[in-house]
């Protein structure tokens, strides 16, 4: 797995200052300076509240990355996280980490926990494991590699066997950067996608294509439904792929 995600896969998940504000918002006891009744500065106080308020606030959800082993899964979510593309050589990442990330959805903020899973069989086991609590999964497979596409169905399966059954599923096909190896259409994409009533699009974490959207999308579906519009028509996470996909293709009007 690529070095720039090391530290967010150690990041700690408690936050240490908010532990004590939060067990002793005015205690008595003594500070470590030993006055009894040592109270901060109003403004290092309200510091820490603002610290707590957004810390508290933004309910974090649970995204996993999916996908035969090479399809771009930690390539994807390196290039959301820091906007870079690292080529070459090809090391295949080894059990699972995770990376945070604040998305904005009309003016609020959804907070995305990103999980890079290893795609190889021999840690399937392991991967199922963070299947249960998931939020939202994306599901990639690689354009150029039609194994990977076929995998899919299987992939779906798992899914079905192990994931929540109101889990976001996101259909991504990765690579669409590699014109002349390609080896999946898009139309095969769409159509399984459709099978599956999941929505879908194609990437490319070389060229940044549609790589915010992905994870953005998902980020406006998983906020709808913590409102509790899951049911209303108010959004439909196809249809706002397939409006902004068709948005990036289109040149403008008249030109
Ligand atoms: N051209 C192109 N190459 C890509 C793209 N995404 C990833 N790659 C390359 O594909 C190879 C595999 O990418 P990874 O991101 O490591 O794949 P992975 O799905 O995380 O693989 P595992 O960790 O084994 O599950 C690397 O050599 C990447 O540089 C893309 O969008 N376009």
């Amino acid at each position: 797995m690529d070095d720039s995600m090391d530290d967010d896969v150690f990041e700690a998940t408690e936050d240490t200052r908010l532990r004590v504000t939060a067990d002793h918002p005015h205690s008595n006891t003594p500070s470590p300076t030993g006055y009894r009744n040592y109270q901060p500065p109003a403004e290092v106080l309200k510091l820490c509240q603002t610290d707590v308020i957004e810390a508290v606030e933004p309910k974090i959800h649970k995204t996993i990355l999916l996908g035969d082993s090479g399809v771009g899964k930690t390539s994807l979510l390196v290039k959301f996280d820091t906007g870079k593309f690292q080529s070459g050589n090809f090391s295949a990442t080894v059990g699972i980490g995770f990376s945070t990330k604040v998305v904005s959805v009309d003016q609020t903020k959804v907070k995305l926990q990103i999980w890079d899973t290893a795609g190889q069989e021999r840690f399937r086991s392991v991967t199922h494991a963070y299947y249960r609590d998931a939020h939202a999964l994306l599901l990639l497979y690689d354009v150029t590699n039609k194994i990977s596409f076929d995998n899919i169905r299987a992939w779906l399966g798992e899914i079905r066997e192990y994931a929540q059954d109101d889990v976001v599923i996101m259909l991504l096909g990765n690579k669409a950067d590699c014109g002349t190896d390609r080896a999946v259409r898009r139309e095969e994409g769409e159509r399984l996608a459709r099978e599956y009533n999941v929505a879908f699009m194609e990437t490319s974490a070389k060229s940044g294509q549609n790589v915010d959207l992905a994870f953005v999308a998902v980020a406006r579906e998983l906020k709808y439904r913590q409102n509790g519009q899951k049911d209303s028509n108010t959004f439909s996470v196809q249809d706002y792929v397939r409006q902004q996909s068709e948005r990036s293709q289109c040149p403008p009007c008249g030109t």
